[in-house]
């Protein structure tokens, strides 16, 4: 704890745009259980994320068919609104060099926590501090289908903050990287799901990053590709980026990550290292 309060001083200097009234540390997240050294990336401060679902199911009518059936002879709508509550309370704090890899069963909040570490979901309570800017790489990354390869490249990157030099130096190697050879020129519509992916991760993956959340995005990919994008985490971590992984393949996870994060019904059930969090997750 005397480590973090330390340091948390240094993410508000780099952070104007945090106002010091709102950095709280209280409740002050848990220390992690492998305490690092340096500047954390990400502060994760007793996060509550909610959905409000509009038009869902009340209780009563839960599975019930008639019901349903009458509500669509009558025309009825459902204007009951519903509360998801997806992240119940996480707090954890990440360093320069990590690699965090999410995982928990279907529906445990992976997805919701990444897009509200990337900024895309505002809390319901506590806060995320991040240091540097966090980039999302999902599996609906926003490329754009109707435009071919080569256009999604330059775009990208261009989105990502590279200036036009920067661009050119690296399309090749983009090109490469992503193993989708002449169908550059192709829109991107005409391109099964994996070369998709591999696309999105040479793109996202040409620049570096303070902080890179990648949402199953590696899953689609062919083995040799999935070779790759690991090494190329491991480099990005070398470089003191912080990478989290949210996976299902756990071999991913086990080979890529140093830490990993085990959520349970929105909630952390276990963070530690992970051949000790995947041998209780496998239990
Ligand atoms: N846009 C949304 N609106 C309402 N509820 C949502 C929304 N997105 C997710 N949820 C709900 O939030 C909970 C957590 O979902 P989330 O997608 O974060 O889980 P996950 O662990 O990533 O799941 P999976 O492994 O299936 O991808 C689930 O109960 C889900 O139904």
């Amino acid at each position: 704890m005397a480590e973090l309060t330390e340091e948390l001083p240094q993410v508000k200097a780099d952070k104007p745009a945090v106002p010091s009234t709102d950095v709280r540390v209280h409740p002050a997240p848990e220390p992690s259980p492998h305490p690092r050294t340096g500047t954390p990336t990400v502060i994760v401060d007793d996060l509550h994320i909610i959905y409000r679902v509009y038009g869902a199911a009340s209780e009563s009518e839960k599975g019930n068919a008639a019901n349903a059936l009458m509500r669509l002879v009558k025309r009825q709508g459902r204007p009951e609104m519903k509360e998801v509550h997806a992240v119940r309370g996480v707090s954890f704090v990440s360093y320069h060099g990590d690699a965090i890899g999410i995982i928990g069963r279907n529906g445990s909040g992976k997805s919701t926590l990444l897009r509200a570490i990337a900024g895309l979901l505002p809390p319901h309570s506590g806060a995320v501090y991040t240091d540097g800017q966090p980039s999302l790489l999902g599996v609906n990354a926003a490329l754009m289908r109707e435009l071919t390869g080569e256009r999604n490249i330059v775009l990208g990157c261009y989105a990502m903050g590279m200036t036009p030099a920067q661009v050119k130096e690296r399309y090749d190697d983009i090109v490469d990287f992503s193993g989708i050879g002449e169908f550059v020129q192709f829109p991107m519509s005409t391109y099964s799901s994996g070369m998709g992916a591999r696309l999105r991760f040479a793109i996202a993956s040409a620049k570096a990053h303070d902080v890179l959340l990648i949402d199953e995005a590696l899953a689609t990919g062919d083995r040799e590709f999935k070779r790759k994008s690991q090494e190329r985490i491991m480099q990005m971590r070398k470089e003191a980026g912080t990478v989290f992984l949210v996976a299902h393949n756990l071999d991913v996870i086990e080979e890529t990550c140093n830490r990993v994060i085990w959520l349970h019904k929105g909630k952390i059930k276990m963070d530690g290292d992970p051949k000790t969090v995947l041998a209780a997750y496998n239990a």
